[in-house]
């Protein structure tokens, strides 16, 4: 028989959302989702920002009668006075759903990318079989940004996956903004020798290490905190997959990582930036770059002469 649970949604504004979750929790919820919040690690979050507008709650408890689960709730919501409103404020609603829809609905969204011709990502959850010559990657959605779902890290990897298609076939790269590593294992699965992968994010850099053990590549993949400026040069790839203004504050630094004929990956780029970025690299490089473009997001590629 198909385990049922109980939801229960509500609607509440991003101050009482927390007091909230604790009071649902109290009462045997097994899980809340908040419908409203946002992760963008391209803006970096205001710790003192208030979010704006209703959130809607979904909790997750095993099944029970839902009359009773609401009686109990709005005494709770009593003791709390001014802090949280009476439960017909909250829009109660309730129902009865499968188990597998809240526990692993959201797994649907991150499914295995192919890119280019050898490159596989898959989320832990999905068994692949990997062809002779697949360079597969297993990286799961957490809390460093990189899954490959992202239009940047997409097109990040797509610039990647070409340049090892060419000859000669590149053996090093270094990563700026490595996140959750997922570009800097790319690298390592498709046949890098040396990949040095730096955040000045520590626990981004703490996900990276571990992603790397995860997939094998430990011994290739060095992982730091140390900024661009302390690191050495001579890669034959340098990505940068940070934001459009970051990306031209550090070009002479990111161009000087360079080897000769070495190429540069750069994106975090917003379409209405292109003009910023082309013209922060023009002095370095003497043809323009090449653009690829996925929604409103560019990569763009230049090629250092040899
Ligand atoms: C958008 S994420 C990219 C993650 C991953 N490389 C990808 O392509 O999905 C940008 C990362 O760059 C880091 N970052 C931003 N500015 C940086 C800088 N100047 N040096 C090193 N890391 C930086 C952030 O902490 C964040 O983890």
């Amino acid at each position: 028989m198909t385990e049922k649970w109980l939801e229960i949604s509500l609607t509440a504004t991003a101050a009482q959302a927390d007091l909230l979750c604790g009071l649902l929790d109290s009462l045997g919820c097994a899980g809340v989702l908040v419908s409203e919040r946002k992760l963008d690690t391209f803006v970096v979050p205001d710790p003192d920002a208030v979010e704006e507008g209703p959130l809607q709650l979904r909790a997750f408890f095993p099944q029970q009668p839902a009359e009773v689960l609401f009686e109990r709730l709005a005494a709770l919501l009593a003791d709390y006075g001014a802090l949280l409103p009476p439960l017909a404020a909250l829009a109660p609603d309730a129902r009865l759903i499968d188990g597998q829809d809240w526990a692993h609905g959201w797994k649907q969204h991150f499914t295995t990318l192919r890119i280019g011709r050898r490159l596989l990502v898959r989320p832990s959850w999905e068994a692949v079989t990997a062809g002779p010559e697949d360079a597969l990657i297993t990286l799961d959605p957490g809390m460093a940004f990189g899954t490959g779902s992202h239009e940047t890290t997409f097109l990040c990897l797509e610039a990647l996956a070409d340049r090892f298609e060419l000859q000669p076939v590149p053996r090093s790269l270094l990563d700026v903004g490595t996140g959750s590593g997922i570009l800097a294992i790319a690298a390592a699965a498709l046949g890098a020798e040396r990949v040095l992968a730096c955040d000045i994010d520590p626990q981004a850099c703490a996900t990276a290490r571990d992603n790397a053990v995860i997939n094998g590549v430990q011994d290739r993949v060095e992982v730091t905190a140390a900024p661009l400026e302390a690191l050495p040069a001579g890669f034959d790839l340098v990505v940068a997959n940070i934001l459009a203004e970051e990306n031209v504050r550090l070009a002479a630094e990111l161009v000087n990582r360079l080897a000769p004929a070495g190429t540069l990956i750069l994106s975090g780029i917003l379409a209405e930036k292109q003009a910023l970025v082309v013209a922060g690299f023009e002095p370095f490089f003497p043809e323009p770059p090449q653009i690829h473009q996925k929604n409103e997001w560019l990569c763009l590629i230049y090629a250092r002469p040899g």
